[in-house]
């Protein structure tokens, strides 16, 4: 048995995709970022790992699997990670050892000449595969099989004199997605991707300390005033209370991972200037005003899918309710399970409010559809309720196509969008209707009031439109094929709706990356 599994339930599902966290500035500097890690657990929760920096004891590292709160609040740790500087991670690997490897566990630690800097990366390098091999041919020693670990030797490589131009130089030769807090023994530093694909949020404390985070959730938890978004292609410098701003890449326009707006991000937390959760509300507006049904009852398919469903029953003026309860204590540390237990799926997690949806026409309201395996079964369960009507309305458009900047995405042949058409899914799930969001639906709501721009979109949405805003260049070299530009006038070629051909599933993104290792 393994000590760790990453939820047996959903090893098929969207992943969360890493969160980084790091402090400059405070006594005890670790101890807030195992807070601000834990606020960012819902980004990943297969391990976490700190570094931290202190001028007589020198770098200190601890990397350990599973959930923040039961490594990082042990002081007879948190005793060995001192000083006023440390960055941390939790993760959801996209690359590396199938299965858990504590050596692929982040931040990355490497000693330059001009002393020693950790990295803690949240994104994921489309050009892994090549750079590995390139590094390697030429003397790199690699410590993991992750692709972050890339950009240590692509730095050490460097013949620039400081850690910041160092990291300038390697995350030039980088291409994909990436959110990097990097340290070295007197700064703090973070980087965005000149498309700004993943998160990253400046905060500042009492005394000329400051934070960066993934999410403003993680700045909240330290009692950390919001200060502003590292901008995409921005790279900050934190010294003595100072910051220092600079470009190091070509201007691009900005390609948000719009998927953050519908499920990654949490609720709480503020991106580009909106709540999130206000967000989330009005996507259930607008998918009201798009797909109305009659019916009695909307419920979410909680967590994810509440606020959308409070915005569907607003809008439309059904009631809502709780019909669908969830088992908080429904973890993701369990040791490996029976066939038997884990054909009880989503039951274990999720149960009906009998009382609450019996005899009722009732909406449910989630977020997305991977598998189908959750709208399914949540069907089944709502019917043996009693329900006599169900109707399914999804936040999102159907995701058709693998995502490469970041989030463990299924092969392509299990996302049910990518074999089905919207009809052919409401006859698979066995439900009475089923909508998704529109494309300008979800721009919508996200603030874009005249939808998306198809010339110049606003925001990465790959995995529901097949635009990869960046070409996944090992993912091509090893048969991925993409959807043909519309602008190429070669559209004709797509084979349906979805866009969707037969590929070399073997070739999803974690299998991809974890065979060059
Ligand atoms: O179509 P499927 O393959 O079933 O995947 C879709 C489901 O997966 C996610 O929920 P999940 O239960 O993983 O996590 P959550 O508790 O964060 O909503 C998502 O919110 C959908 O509910
Ligand atoms: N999900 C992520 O952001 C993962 C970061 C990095 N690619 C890893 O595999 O560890
Ligand atoms: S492909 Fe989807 S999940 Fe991945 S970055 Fe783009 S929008 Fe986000
Ligand atoms: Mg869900």
């Amino acid at each position: 048995m393994q000590p760790f599994l990453a939820d047996p339930f959903d090893s098929d599902r969207l992943h969360e995709e890493c969160g980084v966290f790091g402090v400059i500035g405070m006594a005890e500097a670790a101890n807030f970022v195992a807070l601000g890690l834990h606020a960012l657990q819902h980004r990943g929760q297969e391990a976490g790992g700190i570094i931290s920096y202190h001028p007589d004891k020198g770098f200190s590292s601890a990397h350990r699997f599973g959930y923040v709160r039961d490594n990082f609040t042990k002081a007879s740790l948190m005793e060995t990670l001192p000083g006023e500087i440390a960055i941390g991670h939790v993760r959801y690997s996209t690359a590396g050892a199938k299965g858990p490897a504590i050596r692929d566990v982040q931040p990355f630690f490497g000693e330059f000449a001009m002393g020693g800097s950790a990295i803690a990366h949240n994104g994921n390098i489309t050009n892994a595969v090549a750079l590995r091999r390139e590094l390697i041919e030429r003397g790199s020693i690699f410590q993991s099989g992750s692709d972050s670990e890339c950009i240590i030797h692509l730095m050490a490589r460097s013949i620039q004199r400081s850690i910041p131009e160092r990291m300038k130089d390697a995350l030039r030769r980088v291409e994909g997605a990436f959110s990097v807090i990097a340290m070295t023994r007197t700064k703090l530093i973070g980087v965005r991707d000149p498309l700004g694909v993943r998160p990253l949020v400046l905060g500042r404390l009492a005394g000329g300390a400051y934070a960066l985070a993934s999410e403003t959730c993680a700045l909240d938890i330290i009692g950390a005033e919001f200060v502003r978004e590292i901008e995409p292609g921005e790279m900050v410098v934190i010294s003595k209370g100072l910051i220092e701003s600079s470009r190091p890449f070509g201007l691009s326009a900005p390609r948000f991972c719009i998927f953050e707006h519908v499920y990654f991000s949490r609720p709480d937390s503020i991106i580009g200037g909106r709540s999130v959760y206000e967000t989330r509300r009005q996507i259930g507006v607008e998918l009201a005003r798009e797909a109305p049904i009659d019916a009695d009852l909307v419920c979410p398919v909680p967590d994810s899918g509440t606020p959308a469903a409070i915005g569907y029953a607003h809008e439309s003026g059904i009631p809502y309710g709780m019909g669908i309860i969830r088992n908080q204590y429904v973890g993701r540390t369990f040791i490996e399970p029976t066939d038997q237990i884990r054909n009880m799926g989503v039951r274990l997690k999720l149960n009906v409010n009998r009382a609450l949806v019996a005899g009722k026409r009732v909406v449910l309201v989630d977020d997305s559809v991977v598998r189908g395996t959750t709208s399914r079964k949540m069907k089944d369960m709502v019917l043996d309720a009693g329900a006599a009507e169900v109707h399914f309305r999804i936040a999102s458009p159907p995701t058709a196509w693998p995502c490469f900047y970041g989030v463990d995405t299924p092969d392509r042949d299990k996302l049910l969008a990518a074999r089905m058409s919207p009809e052919e899914m409401r006859e698979w799930m066995g439900v009475d209707s089923l909508a998704f969001v529109s494309l300008d639906g979800l721009y919508r709501a996200v603030g874009e009031a005249g939808g998306r721009n198809d010339r110049c979109p606003q925001y990465c949405d790959a995995c529901f439109s097949g635009d990869y805003p960046v070409a996944p260049f090992d993912q091509l070299q090893r048969g991925f094929r993409m959807k043909p530009d519309p602008m190429s006038g070669d559209a004709e070629a797509q084979p349906d709706q979805s866009g969707y051909e037969p590929v070399d599933h073997t070739l999803t993104p974690n299998s991809a990356t974890r065979a060059a290792s």
